[in-house]
């Protein structure tokens, strides 16, 4: 797998009083092509630091940022919003409210990256555009002119996606893309994304506290602390074999682990659902808890937006 982005010696420092809080401290790292990466590590160590940098919305202290072997971290976060590089990285942020504008309806909100990041693109072009990335993104057509307050959370996630994928980028960065999603729409997001990269063949790298999060859909795991990378290792080894003692901890600290694992699988057909997921899950389901807390290990779960339905296999 050749390398989308690699990150060499990255450092952002703060001057704090008294000296310079290292926010990301010489981290470097790589991210390939279709890869997902996840990013995890407590409150202030650095993660929104360090997407801020890769997204150059803020300039790095130090140390380099190659998109496809370019070092984009050479080009001002004030001129990058015109660079040919900035719609190859798009990022989903936590709570897509706070992206998206109140006063559009949403299928304005999708096509504005269109308008800013493209030249030359057609209004008819631009809606087919902004169609597809709905459909993509599991958002019907018709609530395209609906505007946010007038969708549910799930809704807007989709609207968020689709914003991100509508200039199909290369680098998607999902800043806790799911957190503030309740745990059944969070289950069909997660799917959603882990499907789209392997349809369009992106790379993520993915933000998150929640280590079950990860674990579902990232290929490799990063773990930071204080502003350093303590640990980089496939998931299934940092899980089963964590070297770090923070990753011990982190690890320790997750509710319910001794019970086991989540992962998300294949399409299965359903007469419920057309276009249902398989959940292989083991443990504590995230979807109708109650019902399934004692369930056995397998179980295939059909969940449109609203409404999400589990059934044991
Ligand atoms: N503009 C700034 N000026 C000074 N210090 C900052 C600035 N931005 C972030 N910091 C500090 O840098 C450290 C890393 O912050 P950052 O927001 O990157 O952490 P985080 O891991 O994303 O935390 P969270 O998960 O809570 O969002 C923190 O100690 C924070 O207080």
């Amino acid at each position: 797998m050749s390398d989308l982005l690699e990150l060499t010696r990255l450092k952002q420092l703060y001057p704090v009083k008294g000296g310079h809080l290292h926010a990301v401290d010489d981290v470097s790292f790589s991210i390939g092509k279709g890869e997902s990466l996840g990013l995890v590590g407590e409150s202030g160590c650095g993660k929104s630091t360090l997407v801020r940098l890769i997204s150059r919305l803020v300039d790095p202290t130090e140390g380099a940022i190659l998109l496809n072997g370019r070092d984009i971290a050479g080009c001002p976060a004030k001129t990058f919003g015109r660079d040919a590089d900035r719609r190859r990285i798009q990022v989903v942020f936590q709570d897509p409210t706070d992206s998206l504008n109140p006063q559009w309806r949403v299928g304005k909100s999708i096509a504005d990256p269109l308008r800013r990041l493209t030249k030359g693109m057609s209004e008819a072009e631009i809606t087919k555009a902004v169609a597809l990335a709905a459909e993509r993104s599991g958002l019907p057509v018709a609530l395209l002119d609906r505007f946010p307050h007038q969708l549910s959370g799930g809704q807007k996630a989709r609207v968020g996606i689709a914003r991100a994928i509508v200039l199909e980028p290369e680098l998607l960065i999902l800043d806790e893309p799911t957190s503030a999603l309740d745990v059944s729409v969070q289950v069909l997001i997660l799917k959603l994304l882990d499907d789209l990269r392997s349809r369009l063949g992106m790379s993520y790298l993915f933000v998150s506290h929640d280590l079950n999060v990860v674990r579902m859909i990232c290929d490799r795991v990063a773990v930071m602390y204080l502003g350093k990378l303590v640990e980089i290792a496939p998931t299934e080894a940092l899980f089963e074999n964590p070297r770090h003692p923070y990753t011990r901890a982190l690890l320790s600290a997750i509710p319910g682990r001794s019970e086991g694992r989540i992962t998300l699988q294949g399409d299965a057909r359903s007469p419920i659902n057309p276009n249902p997921h398989v959940c292989r899950f083991y443990g504590r389901c995230p979807v109708g808890q109650d019902r399934c807390a004692q369930s056995a290990p397998l179980l295939t779960f059909a969940a449109p937006d609203h409404g999400a339905a589990c059934h044991f296999a």
